[in-house]
């Protein structure tokens, strides 16, 4: 905001008893320019203050315009492909039609706008606001992570997964001749699927990590809850998106939720996400032609799932991720304790024979325990008492053992 410029000071008159009529003639004369000089100064600020204040109510106006404008019109939703700045010109696509139009846009609305925004446009296609965060269920819905920072070396226990998953994903992207002088098509999709707190998204992280690609994740539970009428168009942004921004890994988690088989019931919220299942049927049908794109979905309820989305050239490699056996429990442990200072007797091995059943974010979360028992107690290394401490806290918060999550069934393929 601007300061408003200071006042002049008020000049003074200074007439005393002892001045000759000279003397007070000159000291008037030389009042009345100064005073003159002050009238110059408080009229030339006032006139900018006026200025300033005819440009302030024409904002004023122009926002009740729009505000008006934007409270009696219907607005259509639109997303931004591309943005001539120069032209002051914006080519968007409106959603529902995929019309595409190429409209004028003001000179503050060009800077502004990006491609992939999404806009409130009118009847004639002007754009009138830019949705926000808050409103832009495209940027709600998908994690977008353009660099994640997890590494092979930070998962614990499921060494031959990521083998696969390396070979059936990671293979694809870096090397992708090699499938053509064989002569086979690499897997269309990965499913992982496994009890919770397993490591399958890390897995799908690290994958793109070491890919260079982009990781897009999409959770099926919140298409569902969150977006309703809105999942099948969200699928479809979630590719578009992943071609924008090839390399990238496609990471649908909890794909249960938009994927289960079908049940009697005939609900509206139940074809609702038939539609989006077949939106993301029809999207892998067509991921030949999709490149540098590779799909990851994740489930702790394989059983739930429709066969369809088995099918070859859906998710035809399937990769189970189980709980750790005490081998990868230590190495979980060891993981996450990296950057503690843990005492010189504590033994990991004996914990991970202590922690059956556990998975690695249970581990990850006792690992941060022991730690806060340390620090409960002012100290600054953590014993093997805290870690103690800390397995029977969670033992007794899940009332008894840990156990994989209620309805997870194994199959083996
Ligand atoms: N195998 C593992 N090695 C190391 N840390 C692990 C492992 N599994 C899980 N963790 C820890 O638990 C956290 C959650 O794991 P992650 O989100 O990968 O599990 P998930 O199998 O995808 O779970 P969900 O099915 O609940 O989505 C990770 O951030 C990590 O700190």
């Amino acid at each position: 905001m601007s300061r408003s410029p200071s006042l002049p000071d008020r000049p003074r008159l200074d007439l005393d008893q002892d001045m000759s009529d000279e003397e007070r003639l000159e000291a008037l004369r030389e009042h009345f320019v100064e005073i003159t000089d002050v009238h110059e100064q408080l009229s030339s600020q006032l006139e900018t203050a006026d200025e300033r204040r005819e440009e302030l109510k024409a904002e004023v106006d122009h926002t009740e315009r729009e505000n008006e404008a934007l409270k009696t019109s219907s607005l259509y939703i639109a997303t931004v492909e591309e943005v001539a700045d120069e032209e002051q010109e914006a080519v968007v696509k409106q959603h529902g039609n995929n019309q595409e139009v190429l409209t004028d846009v003001s000179r503050r609305m060009a800077d502004e706008l990006q491609a992939g925004d999404r806009v409130a446009v009118n009847d004639s296609f002007s754009v009138q606001t830019i949705l926000s965060g808050e409103t832009d269920a495209r940027a709600q819905a998908m994690e977008v992570d353009a660099s994640p920072d997890v590494v092979y070396d930070d998962i614990g226990g499921i060494e031959e997964q990521i083998r696969e998953v390396r070979e059936a994903v990671e293979e694809p992207l870096v090397n992708p001749a090699q499938f053509d002088t064989v002569g086979i098509d690499p897997p269309s999709g990965v499913l992982l699927y496994g009890p919770p707190g397993t490591g399958k998204t890390m897995l799908a992280k690290a994958v793109a990590n070491e890919t260079d690609a982009t990781f897009i994740k999409m959770a099926g539970s919140e298409l569902v809850r969150k977006f309703i009428g809105e999942g099948s168009r969200l699928v479809r942004d979630l590719f578009e998106l992943a071609e924008e921004r090839e390399p990238a890994i496609i990471f649908i988690d909890e794909i249960d939720a938009i994927a289960a088989k079908r049940t009697e019931s005939k609900t509206s919220g139940d074809a609702e996400v038939q539609r989006t299942m077949m939106q993301l049927l029809s999207e892998m049908d067509g991921f030949e032609a999709r490149g540098n794109v590779r799909i990851i979905a994740a489930t702790n309820r394989f059983d739930m799932l429709d066969r369809a989305i088995l099918r070859p050239g859906r998710f035809d490699r399937l990769i189970e991720v189980p709980e750790p056996d005490v081998e990868g429990r230590k190495r979980i442990f060891e993981i996450h304790t990296q950057n503690m200072n843990v005492a010189d007797d504590v033994d990991f091995e004996t914990l991970a024979e202590q922690t059956q059943g556990y998975s690695g974010a249970e581990i990850e979360s006792m690992t941060t325990e022991a730690g806060m028992f340390a620090i409960r107690d002012e100290r600054t290394e953590v014993r093997t008492a805290d870690f103690e401490e800390a397995i029977e806290k969670l033992e007794n918060e899940d009332s008894g053992t840990p156990v994989p999550s209620a309805g997870y069934t194994a199959y083996h393929y």
